[in-house]
């Protein structure tokens, strides 16, 4: 049997995960390179089995590849792909794990021959650390993954049950949406709510003189609603660019929301605060019991 080579490029946390599970799953039968900006990170990588070699060169890693993961920051997923476009062999497949998905597809639509082909991606599943260092091999384990249906791409059927099936060794829970259901609902679910977690910290700095005293009582709710406010800002730059119109509309609905509670609590309008805080209560539990036997979230 030929071995499966995959091309992981950019090999951070979600690169790494994806190459640490493809790796315990596959052990000698998959060959994985990997590129990082740096060769430090990309020996951290191959130390920790992620990747069997790594190069700083996406051309090098792509030689012989007969599939290409990217897990760049999405701006620099087509710059990449376009770096390296001369270098891939025909019949390979490129997906991705980016968190936003038109923007990408549009553009490697329009850029790849019709023997070069694209299945576009997203492991729902991540955490607040990035690099290399921060990879699991079970972070994608139970998680949503989702695998993006567009007839665009034109993928033969063979093709995409070969991504189908490598995501599946994740052990991930696969789900299908179209290109523009999914950056509705990830704005929703994760790009908006990242957002409201920088804004709530942000708050801190505008009572700069109370900082101090404000981190004293700084407890369990404050960390559980700013957790991923220590996400990677270059990532979330790239998001926010590459998903303007659902993050806006939301975040506009969100304003609106917000300008609500301002005239209920201006007003003492108490009956309206309650139904406020009870519906939020009422929706959230409804969403958590509705997960729970997939989710581990409390
Ligand atoms: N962090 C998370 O929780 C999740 C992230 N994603 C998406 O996955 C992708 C990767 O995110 P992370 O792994 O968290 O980031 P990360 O910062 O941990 O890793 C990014 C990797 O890309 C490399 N890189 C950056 N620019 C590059 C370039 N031009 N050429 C080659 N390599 C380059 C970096 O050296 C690093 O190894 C992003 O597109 C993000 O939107 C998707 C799901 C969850
Ligand atoms: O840290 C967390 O809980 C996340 O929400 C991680 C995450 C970040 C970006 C994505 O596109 C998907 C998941």
């Amino acid at each position: 049997m030929t071995k499966l080579k995959l091309a992981i490029l950019g090999v951070g946390l979600i690169g790494g995960s994806f190459g640490l599970a493809l790796k315990d799953k596959l052990g000698d039968d998959i060959f994985i390179t990997g590129t990082t900006r740096t060769e430090n990170s990309y020996k951290t990588a191959e130390k920790m089995g992620a990747i069997d070699k790594g190069y700083v060169d996406s051309k090098m890693a792509v030689q012989d590849a007969d599939i290409i993961y990217l897990s760049t920051p999405v701006l620099q997923m087509v710059p990449v792909v376009q770096e390296i476009l001369p270098y891939i062999k025909s019949g390979a497949v490129i997906t991705d794990a980016g968190s936003t998905k038109q923007y990408v597809a549009d553009k490697l639509h329009a850029m790849l021959p019709a023997d070069i082909y694209y299945v576009s991606a997203h492991p729902m599943a991540g955490r607040e650390k990035s690099g290399v260092t921060a990879a699991t091999k079970d972070l994608f384990k139970n998680k949503c993954y989702v695998i993006i249906k567009d007839d665009k791409m034109q993928v033969p059927e063979h093709i995409g049950k070969k991504i189908y099936e490598l995501i599946a060794l994740t052990e991930a829970n696969i789900v299908e949406l179209d290109l523009a259901k999914h950056d509705r609902c990830a704005s929703m679910i994760s790009h908006v709510p990242h957002i409201a977690a920088a804004a709530l910290v942000t708050l801190l700095k505008h009572n700069y003189a109370d900082i101090d005293d404000c981190i004293k009582l700084a407890g369990g709710g404050f960390k559980d609603t700013t957790r991923i406010a220590s996400s990677n800002a270059d990532m979330w730059a790239d998001i926010c660019i590459s998903n303007p119109a659902a993050i806006i509309n939301n975040l506009k609905t969100m304003q609106e929301i917000i300008n609500n509670v301002i005239t209920a609590i201006d007003s003492k309008d108490r009956d309206k605060l309650y139904d406020y805080f009870s519906l939020a209560k009422k929706t959230r539990d409804q969403v958590i019991n509705e997960t729970k036997d997939i989710y581990e979230i409390e």
